[in-house]
């Protein structure tokens, strides 16, 4: 199953005893970018993965006559951002969709309701802001110096506490605070470590979509590869003399090393196994590293009902659920709403059914639109946390996790087994271009080209 392209090299059967150089466990934007590297290189390499398309949680499918990404689907700030370098590589286009969730209103693209269902005025969307910019601050400042196991949950308390704000306004920053923490670690206050929040690095810039989907970076990468879909790896074996790995049902390859860019959820898991176990620092770091939720909602109605805006939230909805809607009528060219819900909220959802998970949508925009709000024609829900190779969305910084857990998770064990994907790269985890940087970390180790910065060089871009 190698996908062919220009300059490919179709890899014939194994002989019996042959030695691959690098087997990369994984073809998702971690797994494919550091084989492409290595491919370039002129490492041999065999790309491993158990499901029936590349991409992982980068996954565009075609629905209701358009794509939609059912996982990523932001490039979060182009500027300097490796994933935008390789969009136009790909020549995927992309859509500016600068869909800040906590901007109310004050900038084009984002409109907000209350609780009671009421439009907020432009001064009502004002005082929000201000009341959000200043609990803020006080929140980093607090971040700098907090204990490993202060939730940002309690230090929201403190935040509001020194605010002065009245007792209604305090409520409506906390609810706001939590909902962005769903949707950026896709986990509750209560679960997110607070120091968490001053680790990592942004990108400037728009925040883009693909209106053509994701999915075609990924298909680009892997264009050329040796990449072997519907491999399950149920066990890698490592050692001074390289690694095997077995492969459910199709027996075992051999190589040099192994790059493992399994998702931190199926680590933690643990249905692969390594012999010998994995050092005690590695696995501490699984344990303490928390894996998110984040699950997406798609509606197709008959017509647009809603505000033409990028982003319409709603304070104050049943358990904070269906609190933003993005509207992709210009995403995808047909009447589309998109919910997304993450953290304590999404579990809630994963345990409902499809019908359930609907009627409880539509009964928010009910609240918004009223009548006006068709039944929908199609729609489609995410469970990414019962998928058996993702178990989550992307990984969080938990309470109790230490700073140094990341590294310590991208740690190479003997020389022969590397570890790339989003939860390895310190900087830029949960995202996307922490993939593709780790891919392209652990590509640069393997050549001996990192200049030994080891476990952090995913910083380099
Ligand atoms: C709903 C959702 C929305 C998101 N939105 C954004 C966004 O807007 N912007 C952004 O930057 N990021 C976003 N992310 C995060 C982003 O998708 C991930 O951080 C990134 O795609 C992870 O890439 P990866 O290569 O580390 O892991 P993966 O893509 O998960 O790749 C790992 C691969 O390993 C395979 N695998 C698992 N088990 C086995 C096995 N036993 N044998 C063989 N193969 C196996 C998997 O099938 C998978 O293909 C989102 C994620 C989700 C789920």
């Amino acid at each position: 199953m190698s996908l062919p392209g220009p300059g490919s090299r179709r890899t014939a059967p194994e002989a019996p005893g042959a030695v691959t150089d690098t087997l990369v466990v994984g073809a998702g934007m971690a797994g494919l970018y550091a084989a492409r590297e290595l491919h370039r290189a002129g490492r041999d390499v065999v790309v491993l993965e158990v499901r029936d398309r590349v991409g992982g949680r980068v996954w565009s499918d075609r629905w209701e006559g358009g794509t939609i990404d059912l996982g990523a689907s932001w490039i979060h700030g182009v500027e300097g951002n490796p994933v935008a370098d390789l969009a136009r590589e790909a020549g995927a286009g992309t859509l500016v969709n600068n869909a800040g969730t906590l901007d109310y209103g004050v900038r084009a693209g984002a409109v907000h309701y209350g609780a009671d269902g009421r439009r907020l005025t432009p001064a009502e969307c004002r005082e929000r802001q201000r009341d959000h910019e200043a609990v803020s601050a006080g929140l980093f400042a607090l971040a700098r110096t907090a204990d490993p196991d202060e939730s940002l949950a309690s230090g929201l308390r403190r935040a509001l506490a020194d605010s002065g704000l009245t007792p209604a306004r305090a409520l409506r920053v906390l609810h706001a605070r939590c909902r962005m923490a769903e949707d950026d670690w896709g986990a509750g206050a209560e679960e997110l470590c607070l120091s968490g929040l001053v680790t990592g690095q942004d990108h400037e810039g728009d925040e883009v979509v693909f209106p053509d989907g994701y999915g075609q970076l990924t298909r680009h990468l892997a264009t050329g590869l040796d990449v072997r879909l519907g491999h399950r790896v149920t066990r890698v074996e490592h050692g001074d003399g390289g690694v095997t790995v077995h492969i459910d049902g199709q027996g075992v390859l051999t190589a040099r090393r192994a790059l493992i860019t399994l998702p931190l959820g199926v680590l933690k898991e643990g249905s692969v196994t390594f012999d010998p176990a994995l050092p005690e620092p590695k696995l501490r770091a699984v344990e303490r590293l928390g894996m998110g939720l984040y699950d997406k909602l798609f509606l197709r109605f008959p017509r647009p009902f809603w505000d033409e805006s990028e982003v319409i939230g709603q304070e104050g909805t049943p358990h904070g659920a269906f609190a933003n809607w993005y509207d992709l009528r210009h995403v995808v060219g047909a009447p589309v709403l998109l919910a997304l819900n993450g953290g304590p909220v999404a579990r809630r959802l994963q345990d409902l059914d499809d019908t359930a998970v609907v009627r409880a949508a539509l009964n928010c925009l009910r609240g918004l639109y009223g009548e006006r709000v068709e039944e929908p024609s199609a729609h489609r829900v995410t469970r990414w946390g019962t998928d058996p190779y993702a178990r989550g969305a992307y990984s969080y910084p938990a309470v109790g996790s230490l700073p140094g857990d990341h590294d310590a998770l991208a740690a190479p064990v003997g020389g022969r087994l590397h570890f790339a994907g989003e939860a390895t790269s310190a900087d830029h985890s949960s995202t996307v271009h922490g993939a593709v940087l780790s891919g392209l970390r652990e590509a640069r180790r393997i050549l001996g080209t990192d200049g030994g910065t080891g476990g952090s060089a995913d910083t380099a871009r």
